[in-house]
């Protein structure tokens, strides 16, 4: 089964398993999420599900206005019943790391919104520790004019080393959908992070605006598998 097949399955089987009609749904960024979208479209159409749809990036909110779905804010909908999106990599814990294609913040925001939030994803992005399967490290969006100082306030406190991420059908840096920088930090692999701890010691530095670090945020992820089955997980 290609990578693709597993993200259908894990989007579809989650998007079957939570999303009920009258409901306010978070829809996350990146390559799986197309999936969830797809499916979504498809049950308006053949059951006629009545669902509002929230979007954490530009990309998420495309895919909503291209599949005729119904738009919403979080002005409108401050709470949502569930927000459905990807990860970059999955703990055992259920820590995930986010913001591989640059949308963390809003992806975090909306899902500390909705009652639950559920992953899906392919079976590489499924771990034991961080960092065992995903090798671009942990995103944190930091404000333009802050980024070598957090670099280095960074490097000092954990240790690893921080790139500023470059675009990449553009000239300098990645700029995300907020308007900021994203650097992604290389943590050591051999240390054994206290996540809650980092993520917290992380948004104590200013400008630090987010980061990729999801703890205790997660209720379930479903990981497509190679061999067609869909495991699950839930902490
Ligand atoms: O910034 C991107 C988001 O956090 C995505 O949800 C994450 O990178 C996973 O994306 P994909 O489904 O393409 O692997």
């Amino acid at each position: 089964m290609s990578l693709n097949e597993a993200k259908k399955i894990a989007a579809y089987r989650a998007v079957d398993e939570w999303v009920k009609t009258k409901t306010a749904v978070g829809i996350g960024s990146g390559s799986t999420v197309v999936f969830a979208v797809d499916r979504l479209a498809e049950r308006v159409k053949q059951e006629g599900l009545e669902v509002v749809c929230v979007p954490t990036s530009f990309q998420a909110r495309q895919l909503i206005v291209e599949n005729n779905l119904v738009l919403g804010d979080l002005d409108r909908y401050p709470k949502l019943d569930v927000a459905i999106d990807g990860a970059d990599e999955v703990d055992k814990d259920m820590v995930l790391i986010k913001g591989g294609g640059g949308c963390l913040l809003q992806e975090k925001i909306v899902a500390s919104c909705a009652e639950k939030l559920i992953i899906i994803a392919d079976y590489t992005k499924n771990s034991q520790k961080l960092g065992e399967q995903y090798k671009k490290g942990v995103p944190i969006e930091v404000v333009p004019m802050a980024y070598v100082p957090i670099r280095e306030k960074i490097q000092q406190l954990f240790g690893g080393e921080l790139k500023l991420r470059m675009a990449v059908a553009k000239a300098g840096p990645c700029v995300t959908d907020n308007g900021n920088f994203i650097l992604d930090w290389h943590f050591p692999q051999s240390a054994d992070f206290n996540w809650t701890e980092v993520n917290r010691d992380l948004l104590l530095i200013p400008g630090v605006v987010e980061t990729g670090l999801f703890v205790n945020m997660a209720t379930k992820a479903y990981f497509g598998m190679a061999d067609g089955s869909v495991k699950t997980q839930e902490k």
